[in-house]
């Protein structure tokens, strides 16, 4: 039998700390790195960041829609780079947000999660707006292929803040129940902020991993991680993308030391 996320996960970060590098090969990234904003400048950002990170973090986080900008051949790119990153051994968190009814969902599932797409990841993040239900079918796929999935429940955008505050409850209680009973750790995850003031919600009680974006480039910092998921250090994985991706001849002096900050402060 094979390994759930969550197992896997867990090891991941034993071995690795809790670090995540998002991959999110923007216009802006490409050019700070002189390549062309292009399908074969997409392959070389990639390629460059899975060899010089994929030792350093157990985590990667493609961006999704920075692919999609090039249609097919982007695409085409993302399939590789998530090949290349399950062939070093990391976890690949795809940022692809999806949420629609039941049906459709279960078709985003098989895109992403079934082991045999060419686009299966170990975890997706999900939009739970059309409410926690319509997650349901995702949610049972995603645990038959030993995948995990990230609900969106305190995102890291100050324009989240009235409305999901309003909502977590019921993001948080759903992914609470799809973790009861799993050991060491469930594979349902939250999407909560890094820059959040307060998750709303004792995260120890959900059981599952909580992805924290926001580190770097939208103001948060390894003290604020510490501050807010020390209670769930074992499970908590924060990520940066243009943090640590903004120079390639830092990237890798910067991806330690972001994680070596963020084990100190989940530990102190
Ligand atoms: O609440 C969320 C959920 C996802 N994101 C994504 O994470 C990265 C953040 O990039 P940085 O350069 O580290 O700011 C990006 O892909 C977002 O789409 C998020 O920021 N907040």
């Amino acid at each position: 039998m094979n390994e759930s996320f969550g197992t896997r996960l867990r090891a991941r970060l034993d071995k690795h700390g809790p670090l995540c590098v998002g991959l999110d090969p923007s216009p802006e990234l490409l050019h700070a790195w002189g390549l062309d904003d292009s399908p074969a400048g997409l392959d070389r950002f990639s390629r460059t960041v899975v060899d010089t990170v994929s030792d350093l973090v157990g985590v990667v986080k493609p961006q999704s829609a920075f692919y999609e900008r090039w249609g097919s051949r982007g695409i085409a790119v993302l399939e590789q780079t998530i090949a290349d990153l399950r062939d070093a051994g990391t976890l690949v968190l795809l940022d692809v947000k999806r949420g629609d009814i039941g049906s459709t969902m279960t078709a985003y599932a098989e895109a992403y999660l079934d082991r045999g797409s060419p686009l299966a990841a170990d975890a997706v993040t999900l939009s739970p707006y059309l409410g926690f239900g319509s997650l349901r079918g995702a949610i049972t796929s995603a645990l038959a292929s030993d995948a995990g999935v990230f609900v969106l429940a305190r995102t890291s955008n100050p324009e989240a803040t009235a409305l999901q505050s309003a909502v977590a409850g019921e993001i948080y209680e759903g992914v609470r129940a799809a973790n009861t009973g799993h050991s060491p750790l469930g594979s349902i995850g939250v999407v909560v902020g890094a820059t959040v003031l307060d998750p709303g919600y004792p995260l120890d009680h959900l059981n599952g991993p909580v992805l924290a974006p926001g580190l770097g480039a939208q103001g948060a910092s390894p003290a604020d991680i510490g501050r807010l998921f020390a209670p769930v250090r074992h499970a908590v994985v924060p990520s940066a993308s243009r943090a640590v991706l903004a120079d390639p001849a830092k990237l890798r002096m910067r991806t330690e030391r972001y994680r070596d900050e963020c084990v100190h402060h989940l530990s102190s």
